[in-house]
């Protein structure tokens, strides 16, 4: 089997982007994980899909796999990458590019100076549809950690979906927040039934925010864009921040745009990269 495929990424949060309409890759869980090994394969946190669209607005279909093989609803940085790679390769000349996810349908736009802005649509934060199991709707969940962690027996956080689940923690110090070992405990947690993204959040000023994420199925990336959107709802509905917002991460920064009401889409724009082009030959 010969493949084409794109590396890419979206402040350092990296792909590997598949043709999937001139192409039919054979996708099983442990093919994904050895490409994504950063060892012995060609290293990626998510795999993209390009595919036909399964809904008449639509212009294409956008599956994502997360490093550990499971397929997910939603991923803003891949999204920006999508919007790219359908424009360089020539499947589409047109910059408003609807795409039909595993979360509905959502809206690339290419902007004149490169960059995309994606309209992710409303977040979710309806407990049993993140899915988190709790009793009523709140802001700040306590949970309780099964084993202490850096002297914590529990953690407060906030849960949403933007298309995939998310916690979002405050912590006053991005840098020495323990992002593996908390986020590894809070994203295997028993009240997540499909895992979560754990998201750690320094608020700078009512525009700003520092964030890192360890995310489902792939750990600690540079910057997960969803984990972006999920820190910014989170604290507009608190009423700790305005919008727009700045989302400051390892690999570079977002920008974050949402009106407050629960119905209102919250809208991404940054960079999307092409790295290289390779072919695969199993
Ligand atoms: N990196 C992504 C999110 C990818 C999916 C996530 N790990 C999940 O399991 O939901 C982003 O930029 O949003």
């Amino acid at each position: 089997m010969t493949l084409h495929f794109t590396k890419m990424h979206g402040l350092g949060n990296d792909f590997m982007v598949i043709d999937g309409i001139h192409q039919s890759p054979v996708l099983t869980p442990e093919r994904i994980r050895q490409w994504a090994d950063r060892h012995f394969g060609i290293g990626f946190d998510q795999l993209l899909i390009v595919e036909p669209p399964t809904t008449p607005n639509a212009l294409f279909t956008y599956r994502i796999f997360n490093a550990d093989g499971s397929e997910v609803g939603q991923c803003g940085n891949g999204a920006r990458c999508f919007a790219r790679f359908v424009l360089d390769k020539g499947l589409t000349t047109e910059r408003d590019i609807p795409v039909d996810t595993k979360s509905g349908l959502i809206t690339l736009h290419v902007t004149d100076d490169g960059n995309v802005t994606v309209d992710m649509g409303a977040p979710i934060t309806e407990p049993s549809r993140i899915p988190f199991i709790a009793d009523e709707a709140s802001t700040a969940y306590r949970i309780a950690l099964p084993t202490p962690i850096a002297g914590q027996t529990e953690v407060i956080v906030d849960a949403l979906s933007m298309g995939n689940p998310h916690a979002v923690i405050d912590v006053t110090d991005v840098d020495r927040a323990p992002v593996d070992l908390l986020g590894s405990a809070i994203e295997r947690h028993a009240r997540f039934p499909e895992r979560v993204n754990v998201g750690f959040m320094s608020i700078v000023d009512r525009h700003t925010i520092r964030l890192r994420v360890f995310e489902r199925g792939a750990g600690e990336t540079l910057a997960c864009g969803t984990g972006a959107c999920a820190a910014v709802v989170s604290g507009i509905r608190r009423g700790l921040l305005d919008s727009p917002c700045q989302v400051d991460l390892p690999g570079g920064s977002l920008s974050i745009a949402w009106a407050g009401a629960t119905d209102a889409p919250v809208l991404m724009t940054g960079p999307a990269q092409t790295v290289f082009e390779g072919t695969l030959t199993e």
